[in-house]
């Protein structure tokens, strides 16, 4: 009797959990990690089928991302007098979350500084950039030196590459990772770590401290060894997650963020 489940959306296997007489905790299968192509379907079957635009998820994910920093770095943790953050935002939507991650962060009463060094010439990217500066987030016109980075951010908030990335990192982005990699100022990568291959991982690419996964982790995800794992991205609707068996915990409460 799905009916009496207290689960609202229980999907098959919070039934199961709901009516078994077996701890949940034994039930649950676990969380998918989707290789690359299926995160590229999963995003494609969302505007398609589902109806969603771009900018609406990229919305939904970039505030995630924020809260989900709020939660490891909270602004009376931060070491340093300000509570400054450097977001390294990329050519393609990771980027565009990454703005979307500054401006909400910024509401949150962090100070970021955006470096968004290639900028495609379409309205959505040009509207997000446009936001951070009327709310008078500082952009960086270069790349600053470890050192520097260390001195001045408590936070890097890593919006290069997400799961579109493929081959040898192109520049100038290749340069910009390896000064990160001198960093030793904690890294939060978002839905990757950039320069990591989306399945294979990299044993010498960047070792974030925190890494927040939109929709479900991708592959990659099983080798990441920072302090924070955190899911984002709460806009699946059940029929796409039954469709590719991605078995999402349950968010608590209204939260969009969720500590794996
Ligand atoms: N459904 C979801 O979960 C949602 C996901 N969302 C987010 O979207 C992200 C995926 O976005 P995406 O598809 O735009 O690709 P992404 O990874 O940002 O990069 C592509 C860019 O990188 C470039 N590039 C590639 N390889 C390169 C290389 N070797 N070296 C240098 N450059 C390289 C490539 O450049 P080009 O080939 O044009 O030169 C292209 O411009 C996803 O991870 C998540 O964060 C949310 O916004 C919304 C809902
Ligand atoms: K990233």
């Amino acid at each position: 009797q799905a009916g009496s489940c207290p689960l609202p959306a229980a999907t098959d296997s919070h039934r199961k959990d709901c009516f078994s007489s077996r701890p949940a905790s034994t039930m649950a299968q676990a969380i998918k990690y989707l290789g690359q192509e299926e995160a590229q379907h999963i995003d494609e079957e969302l505007f398609s089928e589902y109806g969603f635009s771009v900018d609406q998820l990229m919305e939904l994910a970039g505030l995630s991302c924020a809260t989900a920093v709020t939660r490891a770095y909270p602004l009376t943790s931060l070491v340093k007098a300000r509570p400054s953050l450097l977001v390294i935002c990329g050519p393609g939507n990771n980027g565009g979350d990454g703005l979307v991650c500054a401006r909400h962060l910024k509401l949150f009463g962090y100070e970021p500084t955006i470096l968004y060094p290639k900028r495609p010439n379409k309205p959505l990217f040009q509207g997000l950039t446009t936001q951070c500066q009327k709310m008078e987030i500082p952009f960086l016109t270069e790349m600053p030196e470890a050192k520097m980075i260390d001195e001045a951010y408590n936070l890097v908030i890593d919006a290069i590459f997400g799961f579109s990335f493929k081959g040898a990192v192109r520049e100038p982005f290749g340069s910009i990772l390896d000064t990160l990699k001198k960093t030793t100022v904690p890294i939060a990568s978002i839905d990757i770590p950039s320069g990591w291959d989306v399945e294979q991982g990299s044993t010498d690419g960047l070792q974030p401290d925190m890494l927040i996964s939109l929709t479900a982790p991708k592959k990659s995800a099983s080798l990441f060894k920072g302090r924070y794992h955190f899911l984002g991205g709460r806009f699946v609707p059940p029929g796409l997650e039954k469709k590719y068996q991605l078995n999402l915990p349950q968010y608590p409460g209204t939260d969009c963020v969720l500590q794996l």
